[in-house]
This record gives structure tokens, sequence and C-alpha cells, in this order.
């Protein structure tokens, strides 16, 4: 690997951020073409170090800067003896001065692309970066679907083209990349949503930048791993006792959803509360307690019972099988009228949309995608073009801690820098994952973590479980039941797994 490629670490910009980020490196190098010359070198090395063996490359070039990087690695391959060809579409000659510059000095072939592209080893992606902009006509996707029909594998300069890099969306075709090296900084839309199927690995050229030229820029996002898991959790204290370690109450599980509650209160403990009570129907108590033991279950027709549970609690997760029938809604109002550390998951999340309750403002909401639409009045197709934006504005809306969850989950409260998990997997894509989740959460919340911590550090480790889990056996038939050892494993062990790169 090059010595300028690194592995991406926490910081995720936007656009906006990164035009100012590179007027700065500009300006200190006193020249913008001395960046694109940094950023073609810095992609061939990659290639170099990824496909040694590549003898024939093709490079399909846009008509903006991004296209200067690609005829700028061009270049270099043709000086380093491959077999190279610019491929472009008629009337993408490069249109700005720098990427024309870089241009003029590549003289190998040029091509105008017409339905196939030649036979070659690898495709350099150099047709849009961040300054993609609205979905592609015909002639722009028939070359992206040649592109991803096209046996060999792709390396993505900046962006796979196609992919908003602010959003995570892809408006209409994008390129498939195997890899993608991003240059300068790392952006926040290629770590969530429809982004993910189109990355590859993800690697980071920082261009021999000096840390000024961020000066006076904050991150728009954060990613966060499985390797940042000890900032929150760290090893219990020697005299700790059940009760310091929290006590959790679920509640949930109308007639015909009693596993729910039940994922939800194994996870609780296997993320470590002290105890767990379960507020459920009554023909689902001998069940849970045959299956888990150390939980404590109630009746929840019992009003003193409920009560008590109420009032014991450190932290609430209600909602997982609820319900939205007179049971579960009697139960959501109790649940928010308790002024405890409060987590609201599915058909919560349901009754919140129809019955608007002022939520604590410490409250964590975990709505899916198609939750989060409901709460907002959108669909979920606009929840998935903009999921930054649509976490933010549930944190705004709702006044409380949002998780959003799916491929790339974002977390976001107010007034806080929005993180994204930077794991799990879709084998999680299956009824009772977000129910363990819940779980999870609450067992942090009730252990003494902020809402936002909470929040993001049990987003995160039910993330790594799942991909532990995952790792073991597949995706294709993983079940919620299967991350439990895995959340204690993460939950107490230093977490470093080795991971793919996002
Ligand atoms: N500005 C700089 O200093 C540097 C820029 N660099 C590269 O430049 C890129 C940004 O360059 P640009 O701002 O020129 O933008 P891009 O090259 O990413 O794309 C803009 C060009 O594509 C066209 N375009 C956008 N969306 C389209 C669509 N859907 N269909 C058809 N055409 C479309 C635009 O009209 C414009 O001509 C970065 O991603 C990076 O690769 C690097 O060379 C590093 C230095
Ligand atoms: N493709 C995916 N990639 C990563 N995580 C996923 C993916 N699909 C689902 N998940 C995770 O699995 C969980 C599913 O939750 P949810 O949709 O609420 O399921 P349920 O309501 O059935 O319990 C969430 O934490 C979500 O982030
Ligand atoms: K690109």
């Amino acid at each position: 690997m090059s010595f300028d490629v690194i592995p991406f670490a926490g910081a995720l910009h936007d656009t906006a951020s990164l035009r100012r980020i590179e007027a700065a490196a500009a300006r200190s190098l006193g020249d913008s073409h001395e960046l694109m010359r940094r950023a073609g070198q810095s992609a061939w090395r990659e290639l170099l170090a990824v496909w040694p063996q590549a003898q024939r490359v093709v490079v399909v070039c846009g008509p903006g800067n991004n296209g200067g990087d690609g005829y700028v690695l061009a270049q270099h391959a043709q000086q380093a003896g491959r077999d190279v060809q610019v491929v472009r579409l008629p009337g993408d000659a490069p249109r700005g001065d720098l990427a024309r510059r870089a241009a003029e000095a590549y003289t190998g072939r040029v091509v105008e692309f017409a339905q196939s592209l030649p036979a070659c080893d690898v495709i350099v992606d150099a047709l849009f970066g961040i300054g993609f902009s609205r979905a592609p006509d015909d002639a722009t996707r028939a070359l992206i679907e040649a592109v991803n029909a096209h046996p060999a594998p792709v390396l993505a300069l900046d962006v796979p083209s196609g992919v908003d890099a602010d959003r995570g969306s892809v408006p209409g075709a994008a390129v498939d990349a195997a890899r993608t090296v991003e240059f300068i900084a790392s952006k926040s839309g290629l770590r969530t949503g429809a982004a993910l199927d189109h990355v590859g690995t993800l690697t980071l050229a920082t261009l021999q930048l000096g840390v000024d030229v961020f000066d006076g820029i904050a991150p728009q996002a954060e990613r966060i791993a499985p390797v940042d898991l000890p900032r929150w959790l760290a090893p219990r204290r020697r005299d700790s006792h059940k009760g310091s370690n929290g006590r959790v109450l679920c509640i949930g599980g109308e007639h015909g959803s009693g596993g729910a509650i039940m994922l939800c209160a194994q996870a609780a403990l296997r993320s470590g509360a002290g105890l767990v009570e379960v507020a459920t129907r009554e023909r689902h108590i001998a069940p849970l307690l045959s299956r888990l033991p150390e939980a404590m279950a109630h009746e929840v027709g019992d009003a003193r019972a409920l009560h008590d549970a109420l009032d014991r609690a450190d932290a609430i997760a209600v909602g997982p099988g609820l319900g939205q029938q007179d049971w579960g809604l009697h139960l959501y109002e109790r649940a928010v009228a308790s002024a405890k550390p409060l987590l609201l998951d599915a058909d919560a999340l349901n009754l919140l949309a129809i019955r608007p309750f002022a939520l604590p403002a410490d409250a964590v909401i975990t709505p899916h995608p198609g939750e989060a639409a409901r709460l907002l009045g959108i669909t979920t197709a606009q929840v998935q073009q903009d999921r930054f934006a649509a976490a933010r504005a549930l944190s705004e809306r709702y006044a409380c801690v949002v998780v959003l969850k799916g491929a790339g989950t974002v977390v976001a409260a107010a007034h806080e820098t929005p993180r994204v998990v930077a794991a799990g997997n879709p084998g999680m894509a299956v009824g009772g994952m977000g129910d363990v989740l819940s779980g999870v959460i609450a067992a942090l919340r009730a252990q003494g973590m902020n809402a936002f911590d909470a929040a993001s550090c049990g987003a995160l480790l039910h993330a790594a479980a799942g991909d532990a889990a995952a790792h073991e056996g597949g995706e294709r038939g993983l079940l919620p039941s299967d991350l439990m050892p895995w959340l204690r494993h993460f939950a107490n062990r230093d977490p470093y797994v080795p991971e793919p790169m996002r």
C-alpha cells in the first residue's frame, strides 16, 4: 500500500466542507494542479498495490476534475508500461482548466464510449466525484451499466460515480466499485444507505496535506466502529452490585408478539443490566421464564405491579410487540408519563406518530426507515434519500435522541455531531433484530450512560454482535438469538477484530 493511503479515521465531511478544505489545500500548495497531480498519483499507487498484475487498464473519465484525476492516473499507468485506454462519452472532453491540463499531459489512447468497454484487467471510475448532481441521463447510465457489467474490478476515484457523496443515495445508476479511494477527507454520504452497495473497500488518500487545511471546519458526522467500543465500555468496578448495574423494565408482547419482548429482555441481560423486569401479557410469562429465568415478569393487568415496576426502573424499553390496541396504548402512555430514561421502538413509535406525546428530553427512539417515514409524514424512499437529514429532522421534531436503523445506522441528537455505525450486515434484516437493539440500548441507559452515548454504543454493540454471528455461520438464516453470546463478548472484551473497512 502506498505511504499516503491510510485506513479511514472517524471524521466525515460533506461536499461543502470538502470544497473549503480543497481551497485551503490549494492555497497552502500555491497550485490547484498539484492537488490533482497528487490525487491521480495516489490512486495509481493504490491500483498498483492492489492489482499489481493488471496490464490492461481502462480509465473512464468524466468532464470535471474527477475526470482530471483519471487522466493523471492514466498518464502514470502509461509511463509504467501498461496498456491504457481512456474512455469517455461523446462531448465529455474536459471542461475546466485543471482537467484540461491533466488531459493534455496524457498522450495515450482516448476512445469515445459506444455501447461496450474494451477488454481489460481493471477499470478506473473517474466519471464523477463530489461534483455529481442530478440523476444521470441515458448515455451516462449506459456507460455506468457497461462498467458494472464488465468482469474487471473497479477502482473508483473519490466517489463511486452516481452516488451522492452527502446523502448516500443513488438517484439513478451508480458504479459498483471493488474499492474507492477517497481524496483529502472522508465523505459522510459514503457510509450509509444505498452507497454501501457501491463503495466496496474504502481507503483515504490524504495527499500529504497538513492538518491546518482542516482549520475551522468541523466534521459533519463521525464514523464509529467496533474498535471504539472501549470508549464507552470500561471494565466494571470490582465492588459493583446488581443494583448499581441498573434495572431495566421491558414493556410489550401483545398476544401474538410475545417473542419480541423476550428478545428485548434477553438482550438487556446480555448487555449487562443488573436486573431485568418484563411487563407483558399473562400467557407469555411462563414461556418467558422457562427460557429466561433471570427475568422478573409481570402481568400488566395488575395495576399495582405495573406502577411499582415503573417506579423501580432505571430505564424503560417500550414497544417491542406492543401492538396498537387499547392494551398497548395504555402501556405506552404509562411509560411516557413515567419520566424515566426511556427507549421507544416498534409499536411505541407507531403510537407516537398518531398520538404525539412530549417525550422526556433524553428519550431514545429507534425507528427503521418505515417507522421514521411515519413519524415524519414522508415516504420511506424520502427517508432513504437523505438518512442524515431524516435523523436530524426526527431529533428536532421529537426533541430526543434518534437511532435511524438500517445499513449504516445513523445516531442523531440536538447539538451533537451525528454518528454513523460502520458495522452490521444484511443478515440482520430479519424480524426481531430491532427488539434486540432496544434491549441493548435500555441496558446501557440503566448502567448510567447518557442517551446519546447509550444509543451510539448500543447500535455499535448490536452491529458488532451481528457481524460476529454472521461471520460464524453466514448472513442468511442469522437469528436475533444468535447475537446474544456476542453481545456479552463485545460488552466486555477488547473488541478489536479485523473487520472490512467501510
Ligand atoms: N477541486 C480540487 O482542488 C480537487 C478536486 N479533485 C477531484 O475533483 C472532483 C470534483 O471535481 P468537480 O467539481 O469538477 O466535479 P466532478 O468531476 O465530480 O463532476 C462535475 C462534472 O460532472 C458533470 N455532472 C455532474 N453530475 C452529472 C450527471 N448526473 N450527469 C452528467 N454530468 C454530470 C458536471 O456538469 C461537471 O461537468 C473531486 O471528487 C476529486 O476527484 C481532486 O483532483 C483533488 C483536488
Ligand atoms: N442491511 C443491513 N445492514 C446492517 N444492519 C441492518 C441491515 N438490515 C437490518 N439491520 C439492522 O437490524 C435491525 C433491524 O431492526 P428492525 O427493522 O426494527 O427489526 P424488527 O422490527 O423485526 O425487530 C436494526 O438494528 C438494523 O439496523
Ligand atoms: K468517480
